[in-house]
Formats: structure tokens, C-alpha cells, sequence
């Protein structure tokens, strides 16, 4: 792993003055644009249109006059991303709105929809969440595949480590999904060894209920029963059925999203709430426990799981709210040079067209990913033999705040050609890691 200096002449140290000392260090240590942190408040409020293929025009016209009268403010589509909306004013309560009190829009960062939709799915995917929770995404990829017959539906199979995260993103597809939600399975599991299989044939395949039958005859508690598959009911295995559901699936994903835990810091106003909640959370969150280098190394085992379940010629897309190198440029680098070019290519991310850096007029404008500026850099990041690394991810985007008008977003969309060779946990980190947190560990 190469001991990375933060090449620390190009950046703006400017922090807004409320921002606290040991968070102010994280962004140094992470080579974070400190002035970022001095737009959050500008930036408008998105909202996403619920199962909005099946929409009609009349309906979604009808929807935005709704909300821009509801919120008394400035409401537009965003002509780039379907189904998104745009609220000018960020102090809008969604409560107020009743687009949103009758179910029919969810409050979502367009960001975080291009993340999503940069997975392409299709009817008949089976696509699998490695960190589904709270479920804004998987709500998202769920729509995609809800207007075709169950024979073509395809699958949705969303993971999360954390059993209360979890519990609130099955909430969320219970109050929003479709009807039939019986496509759509949420598991309280471990994402960097997750091992359950997409169904042979559609959800409902023979081997998969009698999985689930098996796990209702077992001694389990009956309040544990009681989770098992009920037909049309979203799935949810908490811990002690996941060994079971093992067996359920026999084939990989067509796609994988890891949307991967991160330190948050790119989420301008989740970070500005921290004003009133205490900045010692937000130290709890992103500074404590030696984050800069575990969270990285999380990242690196989440992408290698990910992309051992994605079948070849299916697609993974790794994205995070983090503006951090060490959590997408040296993770996303670690694994390129893990994978040749035989096995794994980075494909441009959809709706960005030409990654462009200036507006078009209707479509979000991003920012190149980090490399080195110059010999210097490259020498002093110790990262000089990893320039064709670097060459081949061109395609993966930053959406910056300063320049996007949405919230901090790294998305990286790689196609899988073929399989690799099986690695050694010790193999799988990244090209990187803060070397003065290095020194500390
Ligand atoms: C950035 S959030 C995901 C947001 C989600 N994709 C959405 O759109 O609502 C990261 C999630 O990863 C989960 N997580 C952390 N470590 C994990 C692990 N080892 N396996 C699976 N999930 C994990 C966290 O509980 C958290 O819910």
C-alpha cells in the first residue's frame, strides 16, 4: 500500500468558522475542500417521484404545481434524472407538502438517484444492495423493475449490517413498493461476506419456499418465525435465518450496487445538523475510532464481496457521500489493481453524458475524480507506479457541491468481463491510506 501525502497546495482550507477543530483535521487528513461546507445551505432540496414509469404526464404536472404550491417556492423537474424533483428552498418540511403525506414523492438527493440509476437495471434483473439501509436506493431500484409481470420482474435482495437501519428500509418498501412486494428481500447480514444467491427462477422458485418452509419448521422462537416469506410481503431475515436462505439461490446478480458506508461528509446538510444534534456525534461518526482507515479498508472488503456475487457481464456500481480520496479514488484504486483490464472496465456513468464540467443548461454538472497534479504528486503520494491505475478510471464522477448544486457523491459504474482469481482478505485494501492516521494505528 503506497504512503499517500496529502498534496495539500491545491486546497482550500477555508472552513466555514462553526465547523469544530477534530472535523476541520479529517478534512485536512482526507484532502477535503473545507469551503464546501460554506454552501449547505444553499442548495435545494430534492424529492423523487414514487414508481414514476408508470406516471403519466398529466399526473407529474399536476404533482410539481402541487408541491410548488404546497412549499411556496420555486419547484422544478430536473430535466437529467427521471423522476426527480427540485425544491429551491432546502427549509421546505417535507410534512407540508401532501405529495409527500399521501405517498406519492420521497425526500431524496438527486445524487444519490444517479447512484441508483447508474446500475442501468432492467426487467428480469436480480439485482442485489450490499448496504441497503435506510433504503432511498433500493426504494428506487425497486420501482424500476415494478411494472412488468412477475415472470419478468426480476429480483431486488438489499443487505445491511445494521438490524434497526434494516428494519426502517423494510418499513420504507412496505409503504411504498408496489403492491406486490414479494420481489423484494431485505437481510440483516454482513456485506463483506454476504453469500446468498440470486433465485434460479424468479422470486418465487421452488428451492427458495422450500427454504423459507424449512426455516418455519425450525425451533426458532415464534417471533422469529413469524419473518419468514409471507407471499406478496417484502422478505426479511434477520441474522439467524440468512444461514438458511443460504441455499435459496443458486446464481450471481446481473447488477450490485455498493453504496458503501462511508463517513457521511459529503452530505453538506446531514453534516450542517450536527449544529444543533452536537458536534461530538459528528466526532463519533467521523473522526473517532480511527475512521480515515477503517472505514477505507470496510469499503475495499464491500466492493470485493460485491463484485464476487456480480455474474460476468453484469454491472457494480461503488458509489459513497464521502468527498474523501481515501474512501473512493484509493479504494476504487485498489481494487482496479486487484482486477486487470480483462476482468474488470470502468464505464461512464449514464445521465452525465460526457462527464461534463460545465451545465449544458438542464443536467448536473461534475467534477474529474483526484489524481496527482504533477511528477511531484505522484512522487509524494507514492503513487507513480500506479498511474495506469489511475488512467483507468477516467470514467468514475464526482458530483462536488460547489459546482453540482446537489449533495457530495463518488460514483464509479464497472462492468465485470470476466472472473478473477479468489484473493486473501490480507490482499484486499487500498492503493491507500492517511499516513499520519497510518502512524497512529
Ligand atoms: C451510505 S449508507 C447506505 C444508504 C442506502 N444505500 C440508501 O440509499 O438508503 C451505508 C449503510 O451501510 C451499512 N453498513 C455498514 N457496514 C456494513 C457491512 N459490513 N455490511 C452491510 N452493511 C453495512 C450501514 O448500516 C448503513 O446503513
Amino acid at each position: 500500500m503506497a504512503d499517500a501525502e496529502a498534496g495539500a497546495t491545491t486546497l482550500s482550507t477555508a472552513a466555514p468558522p462553526q465547523l469544530p477543530p477534530s472535523f476541520c483535521a479529517f478534512l485536512r487528513d482526507n484532502h477535503i475542500d473545507a469551503s464546501v461546507y460554506s454552501t449547505s445551505r444553499k442548495l435545494p432540496r430534492y424529492v423523487r417521484i414514487i414508481r414514476y414509469r408508470q406516471r403519466s404526464q398529466e399526473f407529474i404536472d399536476s404533482l410539481v404545481q402541487q408541491i410548488q404550491a404546497d412549499s411556496r417556492c420555486k419547484v422544478t423537474r430536473v430535466d437529467s434524472v427521471p423522476g426527480f424533483i427540485e425544491i429551491a428552498d432546502q427549509a421546505v418540511r417535507l410534512s407540508q407538502i401532501s405529495a409527500y403525506t399521501n405517498g406519492d414523492i420521497v425526500g431524496m438527493d438527486v445524487s444519490s438517484g444517479i447512484a441508483a440509476l447508474a446500475l442501468s437495471v432492467e426487467p428480469g434483473d436480480n439485482v442485489l444492495d450490499l448496504c441497503c439501509a435506510p433504503g432511498a436506493k433500493l426504494l428506487l431500484l425497486s420501482d424500476l423493475l415494478d411494472n412488468h409481470s412477475a415472470a419478468q420482474r426480476g429480483t431486488v435482495t438489499g443487505v445491511d449490517i445494521s438490524p434497526h437501519r434494516a428494519a426502517t428500509c423494510r418499513s420504507l418498501v412496505k409503504k411504498h413498493a408496489g403492491s406486490d412486494k414479494g420481489f423484494i428481500r431485505v437481510f440483516v447480514d454482513d456485506g463483506t461476506t454476504f453469500d446468498c444467491k440470486a433465485p434460479q427462477h424468479g422470486w418465487h422458485d421452488p428451492q427458495a419456499t422450500q427454504a423459507a418452509s424449512i426455516s418455519s419448521d425450525t425451533a426458532l422462537p415464534k417471533s422469529k418465525r413469524q419473518r419468514c416469506i409471507v407471499p406478496g410481503q417484502p422478505w426479511f431475515a434477520p441474522r439467524l435465518l440468512s444461514t438458511v436462505y443460504a441455499c435459496s439461490g443458486t446464481q450471481l446478480y446481473d447488477r450490485v450496487l455498493v453504496d458503501a458506508e462511508c463517513t457521511h461528509d459529503g452530505s453538506l446538510v446531514h453534516v450542517q445538523k450536527y449544529e444543533q444534534w452536537g458536534w461530538e456525534q459528528l466526532d463519533a461518526q467521523v473522526v473517532d475510532g480511527n475512521k480515515s482507515v477503517t472505514v477505507p479498508i470496510l469499503q475495499s472488503r464491500l466492493l470485493e464481496n460485491g463484485w464476487r456475487l456480480l455474474k460476468p457481464g453484469g454491472v457494480l456500481v461503488y458509489s459513497t457521500c464521502s468527498l474523501s480520496r481515501f474512501q473512493n479514488e484509493f479504494v476504487l484504486g485498489g481494487f482496479l489493481a486487484r482486477h486487470t483490464e480483462d476482468e474488470a472496465v470502468l464505464e461512464p456513468v449514464p445521465l452525465m453524458a460526457s462527464n461534463s464540467t460545465e451545465s449544458d443548461g438542464g443536467s448536473i454538472v461534475t467534477s474529474p475524480i483526484w489524481t496527482p497534479v504533477d511528477d511531484e504528486e505522484w512522487d509524494r503520494a507514492g503513487l507513480s507506479q500506479r498511474r495506469s491505475v489511475f488512467s483507468r478510471m477516467r470514467h468514475a464522477v464526482r458530483l462536488n457541491p460547489l459546482v453540482s448544486n446537489t449533495s457530495g457523491m463518488f460514483i464509479a459504474r464497472i462492468k465485470k468481463l470476466q472472473h478473477g482469481a479468489r484473493l486473501e482478505e490480507s490482499e484486499i485494501v487500498p492503493l491507500a491510506l492517511p499516513s499520519s492516521i497510518q502512524q497512529q494505528a
